[in-house]
C-alpha cells in the first residue's frame, strides 16, 4: 500500500499541541508516524521545507447545490473548490431542491462525493421536512444514516415548539443541531439596518432579528442540553449572548463565524455590490471588533466559511432582488490569515484549530483535524508567506461571487492529501 513521506516541514498540530520541525509518515490512509521518522522507504517524498503541515482543513459549513442548482455547484465542483482551498472535509447544509431531509437524500451526497473521491463531504439533514418549519424531519433515520448535524440553514426554526421539539428529539441521541438565527418577523430586508440601509434606502435587517433567536434557543435549551451551535455570528450582541451562556456552564453551546464578518462592514454595501449581499448581512466596525474579540477569547469555537454560491445573473439582479451569499472556500485561510494572524489577535496553533481540530470536535470526527498515530492521513501543507492575489475567475468552483476579487493577500494551501493521496497541489 502506498506510503507518502512529507519531510522538512513545521508540524502544527493542536490536537497534542504540537509545534515542531519534523516529518509526517502516511501509510494506508493513516497517519503512521509523526515528528522524527527517521529513514524509510516511501512511494513519494514531498519535501515541506518553509511549510506548515496541518491536519486537513474542515469546514463544517458550506453549500453545494445538488440536487437542484448543478449550474451553481456540485458535490463534484464543490469537493474540487474545497481541497483547492485546502480543505479535506466538509459538511454540506440542506438548503438543496429538494431539501436533504430524508435518508435516500443523505445517502446520495455521500454517493456523489465518494464518485468524486476528492474531499471527505457529510451532508447535515434538515431539522424540518422541507425546511419548512412545520414538522420534524427524518432525524433519526438520517442520523443512522450518517447525516453529521441538523439545520434549516438559509432560514431558523422560527417555530419555538418546534425547536424544542427538535431539541428535545436530537437530545435524545446527542445529536447536533446547527441553528441559523434569524427572527422572520424582524428580517426581510436587504442588508444591516442601520444608518447605511437608511441612507440607501435599503429595507433592513436588525441585529436584533439574529439576537432574538440565539437568545430563545439559549433558553429553551437551558433546561434540555441538546448540542447547540450557532452558525455564522455577525453582532456584537450575539457574540456577548454566546458570551454568557457559556459562563452560565452552557458548555454543549458552540459557534461559528465567517470570514466576511471578520474583514467587511454595511459600509461595503455603498457600491451596491450584489456580492456584499449575505445573510446574516454584513455589520458594522462595532460588531466585527466584537466577533474578533470573540474568536480571541474562545466565545466563537470555529472559523466556518459559510461558501454559498449563485449563478452570476442572480447576482446581477438589483441588490433587493439578488439573492444572499457569496464563495469562500478557496479563499477563506488567507482571509483568516489577514483577519487574525497579521494583526496579531491570534497565533498558527489556534488558527489550525479553530479551522479544522475544533470543527472535528464539534461534529465528532475524532479521526480528523488531528496528525495523532493512526488518525485519517488527511493533511493540508500551508505556505504562511506566499504572496498571491485572489482572482474569482480562477476559482475551481463553479461560481464567482466572491467580494474579496482582486484583494493581495498571503498565505496559501499548496498541497491538500486526503486519506494520504495528494488531491490537490498548486502549480508553481
Ligand atoms: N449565507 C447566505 O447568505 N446564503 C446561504 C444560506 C445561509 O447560509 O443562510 C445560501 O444558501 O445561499
Ligand atoms: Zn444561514
Ligand atoms: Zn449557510
Amino acid at each position: 500500500m502506498p506510503t507518502l513521506l512529507i519531510q522538512n516541514g513545521t508540524i502544527l498540530d493542536p490536537s497534542q499541541n504540537l509545534e515542531r520541525k519534523g516529518d509526517l509518515l502516511l501509510r494506508d490512509g493513516k497517519v503512521e508516524a509523526v515528528g522524527d521518522v527517521g529513514a524509510v522507504n516511501a512511494d513519494r517524498v514531498i519535501d515541506a521545507t518553509g511549510l506548515y503541515v496541518t491536519p486537513g482543513l474542515i469546514d463544517i459549513h458550506v453549500h453545494f447545490r445538488e440536487p437542484g442548482d448543478e449550474e451553481e455547484e456540485t458535490i463534484a465542483s464543490g469537493s474540487a473548490a474545497s481541497v483547492a482551498g485546502g480543505f479535506t472535509t466538509v459538511c454540506c447544509m440542506p438548503n438543496t431542491k429538494p431539501a436533504l431531509d430524508n435518508e435516500a437524500q443523505i445517502e446520495f451526497v455521500f454517493r456523489e462525493s465518494k464518485k468524486a473521491n476528492l474531499a471527505n463531504v457529510y451532508p447535515i439533514g434538515a431539522i424540518t421536512k422541507g425546511r419548512e418549519g412545520k414538522e420534524l424531519a427524518e432525524i433519526g433515520t438520517m442520523h443512522e444514516r450518517g447525516a453529521i448535524a441538523f439545520s434549516d440553514d438559509g432560514v431558523g426554526v422560527a417555530d419555538a415548539s418546534v425547536m424544542r421539539k427538535a431539541l428535545q428529539y436530537c437530545k435524545m441521541f446527542d445529536a447536533l443541531i446547527m441553528q441559523h438565527c434569524e427572527e422572520p418577523s424582524l428580517s426581510g430586508g436587504a442588508m444591516h439596518a442601520g444608518l447605511v440601509s437608511m441612507t440607501l434606502g435599503l429595507p433592513g435587517i436588525p441585529a436584533e432579528a439574529e439576537q432574538l433567536m440565539i437568545g430563545r434557543d439559549l433558553l429553551l435549551d437551558r433546561t434540555i442540553g441538546c448540542r447547540y451551535h450557532v452558525q455564522h455570528i455577525s453582532t456584537a450582541g450575539s457574540v456577548e449572548l454566546i458570551r454568557r451562556a457559556k459562563r452560565d456552564k452552557q458548555h454543549y453551546v458552540t459557534a461559528e463565524v465567517a470570514p466576511h464578518h471578520l474583514l467587511l462592514t454595511d459600509e461595503d454595501c455603498r457600491t451596491y455590490d450584489t456580492n456584499y449581499k449575505m445573510n446574516p448581512p454584513l455589520r458594522t466596525a462595532e460588531d466585527v471588533a466584537a466577533c474578533i474579540r470573540g474568536v480571541v477569547d474562545g466565545t466563537i469555537n470555529i472559523l466556518a466559511t459559510d461558501h454559498a454560491p449563485h449563478l452570476a445573473e442572480e447576482k446581477e439582479l438589483e441588490f433587493t432582488r439578488a439573492p444572499f451569499g457569496i464563495i469562500g472556500i478557496e479563499c477563506a485561510l488567507p482571509l483568516y490569515i489577514k483577519a487574525l494572524i497579521e494583526p496579531g489577535h491570534i497565533g498558527w496553533l489556534k488558527m489550525v484549530d479553530m479551522m479544522s481540530t475544533g470543527h472535528a470536535r464539534i461534529v465528532r470526527l475524532p479521526n480528523k483535524g488531528t496528525l495523532k498515530v493512526g488518525a485519517d492521513a488527511d493533511v493540508t501543507l500551508i505556505d504562511p508567506n506566499l504572496k498571491w492575489k485572489i482572482d474569482a475567475e480562477q476559482f475551481v468552483s463553479k461560481s464567482r461571487n466572491c467580494p474579496f476579487h482582486g484583494w493581495d493577500v498571503t498565505g496559501r494551501a499548496v498541497a491538500t492529501i486526503v486519506a494520504g493521496d495528494v488531491k490537490w497541489e498548486l502549480k508553481r
